[in-house]
């Protein structure tokens, strides 16, 4: 893979794929149904920091709603959507991600989770996106507690709701975005990928993705290599965040990922960021610890978002509070 960068005005970063993607098979399933997901949500956190989520009760029409106001939202014209913006701190975003000149192929809607939003726009209709975006972020609450009580049984921590508290809380601090990819048919032509979202990982506890049925999110394992997650708009992907990874002590790693947009397809996502109270220490369980020392200085979530504001996308936030063990 080359990697070059067009001198454009607009300095967009292409990633020239001329090895086919390979779409990996090895993505760990969780099926909630069945009384061993515990013990395979913790094998996955271990060696990929991600997994997919089958029979997970979310009925599909919901979401498929959902995402069809969102696909209108997105074809409105610019001046309006812009109406609803800028992204910082929440609304619409186009092209720039952060505060520190990444940019990708991608426009979103980046929201909060505890209120609701008045975006002055698209007349009625903007009446039923609001409630569909509301009745989807409690579902996804409720998903992401299920799915943390799920981690902390199979680690045998008590109590159960260690991590799901902090979600639970009427101070978390989560996040709901939404994110468009166009499709660009010059990029098609040419064979070459743009990058959607460029890669980082996700500073929160974790986060829930789900997608159309266009590909293009991928994750990097352990050596390093990237492989592409077959799109399925009935799962869900579940992304260990940073901090999860300081609360396991390293057990856990958070999984590097990227979105890659194929100029075909649209891809239309989803995700629900799952952060704790911006007052809450991030340390290390003690139950995790086992007589070992904390691997990380300690930070509250404040701390580490405004850290995470300063950075760019790419950037190894959590290294900046390794702690260096003593020889
Ligand atoms: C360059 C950026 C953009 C950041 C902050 C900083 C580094 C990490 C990015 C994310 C990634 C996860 C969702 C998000 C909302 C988050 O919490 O961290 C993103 C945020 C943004 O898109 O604004
Ligand atoms: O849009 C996607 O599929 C993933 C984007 C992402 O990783 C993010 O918003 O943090
Ligand atoms: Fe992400």
């Amino acid at each position: 893979m080359v990697l070059l960068s067009k001198p454009t005005s607009e300095q967009y970063t292409y990633v020239r794929n001329n090895m086919p993607i390979t779409f990996s098979s090895s993505i760990p399933l969780v099926d909630l149904s069945k009384p061993d997901a515990k013990t395979l949500i913790v094998k996955a956190c271990e060696d990929f920091g991600f997994f997919k989520v089958i029979n997970h009760g979310i009925p599909l029409d919901a979401i498929s709603q959902l995402e069809s106001e969102a696909f209108k939202f997105f074809s409105l014209p610019q001046t309006e959507k812009e109406k609803a913006g800028p992204a910082n701190p929440f609304g619409y975003g186009n092209k720039r991600i952060g505060l520190n000149g990444d940019i990708g192929w991608i426009e979103y809607l980046l929201l909060t989770t505890n209120q609701e939003h008045n975006f002055s726009l698209y007349g009625e209709d903007i009446d039923k996106f609001r409630g569909l975006l509301k009745d989807y972020k409690c579902a996804m609450r409720n998903m992401a507690c299920e799915i943390l009580d799920l981690m902390a049984e199979g680690l045998k921590i008590q109590p159960k709701n260690v991590f799901s508290k902090l979600v639970m809380d009427k101070q978390s601090d989560c996040l709901f975005r939404v994110n468009h990819y166009p499709a660009c048919p010059e990029l098609a032509i040419n064979g070459e990928n743009l990058i959607g979202f460029g890669e980082h990982t996700d500073p929160q506890i974790i986060s829930i993705l789900r997608s159309n049925n266009t590909s293009g999110f991928q994750i990097s394992l352990r050596d390093g290599s990237w492989i592409s997650v077959p799109p399925d708009h009935s799962s869900f992907f579940i992304n260990v965040g940073d901090s999860l990874q300081v609360m396991t002590n390293g057990r856990f790693k958070s999984v590097r990922h990227r979105v890659l947009a194929n100029g075909i397809d649209p891809r239309l996502s989803m995700i629900y960021f799952c952060g704790p109270p911006l007052s809450e220490k991030i340390a290390p369980l003690p139950s995790l610890m086992k007589g070992k020392e904390s691997l990380y200085k300690e930070f509250t979530w404040f701390e580490y978002k405004s850290s995470t504001y300063g950075s760019r996308l790419a950037d190894n936030r959590l290294g900046n509070y390794e702690r260096i063990a003593a020889t």
